[in-house]
């Protein structure tokens, strides 16, 4: 029975920070997206009066289902967005008012790769160190450098269009990783990735935090992950931070209930007491029942379920604590959870 999934671990670093030195400092954030002509206009609140500060060092994460608006929140944090009101101060810059600051100071990778499609991973490695001004032999020394970090040596000559989509997100990441920008903003980084390569992009990330100090700001999907490397989580929903803090902080707000997960191999013993317990409270899921409750029923229930009858139909279980995702749904999140389906 796989009690953890295809889950990659990940290193964790000590983070260099200078305290209370700011990178990021956001006030009253706001961008309504307008659609259509007059007579069918429609407006969507993307981002609802958005305050955050992120420090100098640190690995901040964005979460919140589709359509929370990060991805808008990270666009005007990079000034690639015009808000419609309020202010972003990026390392004492004025992105409202010069946006172009963002450009020396971020790395940033959105959710598509477009531009670089032509070029092989080697080359558009090395042309984005160019254009984040390295010198040439430094940034063949760059894209040598990041592609062994990130285990692309097989790939390095082929064009990235030519690449699976995991692959060339890989690549991409790369891209974002050259030039030692200050800070990172990475949208979603290890989409499509296998475990191994987001086992490498985690790494990645820690290690620059680590060895020089980036601030990096995650938008993520991938919260049992994540949650290993971020500092502090900001949760959003509907446009608005319903929550910020550390991922150990938003965790103890759900108390100590576990969360208990059986997957059935076919239907399960009714006239068992644990299973008829498990059955009235479980969210069913096809094969899958979850459950939260108090650790010490857990226990007996898991025990009673791993012994009697209902073993021999029993095709997997896991026992775990408050997860990032369960932190969401009890902050009133009106979605299944943070995971893209
Ligand atoms: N260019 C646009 N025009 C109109 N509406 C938009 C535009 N971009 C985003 N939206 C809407 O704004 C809201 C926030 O979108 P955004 O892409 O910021 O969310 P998200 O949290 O990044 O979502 P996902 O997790 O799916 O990437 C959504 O309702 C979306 O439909």
């Amino acid at each position: 029975m796989a009690m953890l999934g295809e889950t990659a671990a990940i290193p964790h670093a000590a983070a260099p920070r200078t305290p209370g030195a700011v990178c990021y400092r956001v006030a009253g954030l706001t961008k309504t997206y307008r659609t259509g002509r007059r007579s069918a206009r429609t407006e969507v609140v993307a981002n609802d009066a958005v305050d955050l500060e992120i420090g100098r060092g640190e690995i901040f994460g964005l979460l919140g289902p589709n359509g929370a608006g990060k991805s808008t929140l990270v666009r005007q944090l990079t000034g690639l967005l015009r808000p419609d009101a309020g202010s972003v101060e990026l390392l004492g810059h004025d992105l409202v008012r010069r946006p172009e600051a963002a450009s020396r100071l971020v790395a940033y990778l959105g959710q598509d790769s477009g531009a670089l499609d032509e070029l092989t991973v080697a080359l558009a490695i090395e042309t984005t160190a160019r254009l984040r001004a390295v010198e040439p032999a430094a940034a063949r020394a760059a894209r040598e450098a990041v592609v062994a970090e990130l285990g692309l040596g097989d790939l390095a000559e082929r064009p990235l269009k030519k690449l699976s989509g995991g692959q060339r997100r890989l690549a991409c990441v790369a891209t974002a990783l050259v030039g030692d920008r200050p800070v990172l903003v990475l949208d979603e980084p290890t989409t499509g990735m296998d475990p191994v390569a987001r086992r490498a992009v985690w790494a990645a990330i820690d290690r620059r935090r680590a060895e020089y100090g980036t601030t990096v700001l995650l938008v993520t999907h991938n919260v049992i992950e994540a949650e290993t490397v971020l500092d502090r989580v900001a949760v959003l929903d509907e446009g608005r931070v319903i929550a910020c803090d550390t991922p150990g902080g938003l965790k103890a707000t759900v108390g100590d209930e576990v969360r208990l997960d059986l997957v059935w191999r076919s239907d399960p013993p009714m006239t068992e007491p644990a299973v008829a317990i498990l059955a009235r409270d479980a969210v069913r899921t096809g094969r899958r029942w979850t459950t939260r409750m108090d650790p010490g029923t857990a226990r007996e229930l898991l025990a009673a379920v791993t012994s009697g009858p209902a073993f021999d139909v029993l095709d997997d279980f896991t026992l775990s604590t408050p997860s990032l995702e369960d932190v969401y749904l009890a902050l009133g999140g009106r979605h299944e959870g943070l995971v893209k389906g």
